[in-house]
């Protein structure tokens, strides 16, 4: 559904109705605040997205990313893969390195953002003791029986947050392929606390927005400091999103405080996933079936800390499947859909998945990931980048506002 609002610029503000959806079943929408074009939210009020200008008029939904359309079929044999990704590494200066040095480092992500939408950072000055009581905590949650688990269950489908046991979830469905579910199981939270932004928009936040966007993240008893433990790392992922961002605004000849005011309440989700041992003597995958489908994200920027084990992150770069190997004390940064759109296509949303170990490994299996999902405030404008304007790009203003 499609209406139309005056807006405080020339043109139109068109309200497009899609599901901002989340949920844990088998459409394929995965917990955290995106987009789903393929599920019409049919359990859930719809809510406002951000909102696109400049000439992104639908691509806010819907759209394949340059890798997704190079990319082709990706149901290709997982585990098999040998070719590993050129996913730089970057060390991140202070962030009161001096401009020249932030600029380097802004044209290290540049780069890789243009060519493989991943890299990898150092330098982030997060403590290990952050890490490892958020790996440790998650590892022990996951580590319970079933029905403690199920204690904070996603109370229903579309709710964001909480618990989703193996076989809830199909990402690849995002991408429009039908595959068996994803073997993983996740615990996901969002904001810690409820962001003084809603007070002093200037829209009335919808019902749908207070529900849905700052809904309530659900905490087990077991184990007691999980919360304290991953709120932390979520406070810690913010802060390092947001010093990624303002390299972001240097990389894109921005002022660096460019994004401040459009994350300042971001509505990032935190997921943990545990990926089970997978054993094929005794219960074999199904056909097509993998730990994570191939999905691009769908926010401004992801920060995840993986494990090295077999059945581990690949990306779709250069018409191939590549493997990303975690990097010691880093993060694996990639860039989300969202993104995408801000810069025109600029830097790559690009596809990726977690394959399945070999069928005859024979060591441990088990495998974690603290995802953070990097979401801009839920009001801010994503407008075209002055700097990501082309040719292709229609600059008349249109808004595109997702209720
Ligand atoms: O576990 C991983 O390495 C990647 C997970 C992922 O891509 C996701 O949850 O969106
Ligand atoms: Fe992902």
């Amino acid at each position: 559904m499609v209406s139309h609002h005056s807006s405080s610029c020339q043109g139109t503000v068109s309200t497009l109705k899609i599901g901002r959806h989340f949920h844990g079943g088998l459409e394929g929408c995965s917990p955290r605040p995106r987009a789903c074009p393929q599920a019409a939210s049919r359990n859930y009020p719809p809510v406002r997205l951000h909102s696109y200008q400049g000439g992104l008029q639908g691509r806010a939904h819907a759209r394949p990313s340059r890798v997704q359309r190079r990319a082709g079929k990706c149901g290709d044999a997982a585990g098999s893969v040998e070719k590993v990704a050129q996913v730089p590494t970057i060390k991140l200066p202070p962030p009161d390195a001096d401009n020249a040095t932030l600029m380097e480092t802004a044209k290290l992500i540049d780069e890789a953002l243009q060519t493989v939408g991943f890299f990898a950072v150092t330098g982030h000055g997060i403590p290990r003791e952050v890490v490892s009581s958020a790996s440790g905590s998650a590892r022990a949650f996951f580590d319970l029986p079933a029905s403690e688990k199920a204690t904070v269950a996603m109370p229903y489908q579309g709710y964001p947050y909480g618990y989703a046991a193996v076989g809830s979830e199909a990402l690849s469905k995002s991408t429009g392929t039908v595959t068996p579910p994803d073997l993983k199981e996740t615990f996901s939270v969002g904001p810690p606390q409820r962001p003084q932004h809603l007070l002093r928009s200037e829209q009335a936040v919808p019902e749908s927005v207070e529900a849905f966007v700052y809904a309530e993240s659900q905490w087990p008893e077991e184990p007691p400091q999980l919360r304290s433990h991953l709120e932390t790392y979520y406070h810690a992922m913010g802060d390092l999103a947001a010093y990624i961002m303002k390299l972001f605004a240097l990389a894109l000849e921005l002022p660096s405080d460019h994004f401040e005011d459009k994350i300042d309440a971001h509505i990032s989700a935190l997921r943990v996933v545990n990926y089970p041992e997978v054993d094929p003597s005794l219960a074999r995958p199904e056909l097509g079936q993998l730990r994570a489908g191939a999905h691009s994200d769908y926010g401004s920027l992801t920060i995840l800390l993986g494990e090295d084990r077999p059945g581990g992150l690949e990306i779709m770069s250069a018409g191939t499947w590549q493997k990303v190997p975690a990097v010691e004390d880093g993060f694996i940064v990639n860039l989300g859909d969202l993104m995408a759109v801000w810069t025109n296509d600029r830097w790559l949303s690009t596809l990726h998945r977690v394959a399945l170990p070999p069928p005859d490994f024979d060591g441990t299996t088990r495998r974690q990931s603290l995802v953070f999902f990097h979401q801009p405030n839920w009001d801010a404008m994503i407008s075209c980048i002055p700097s990501c304007m082309n040719e292709q790009a229609d600059t008349k203003c249109t808004v595109w506002i997702v209720v």
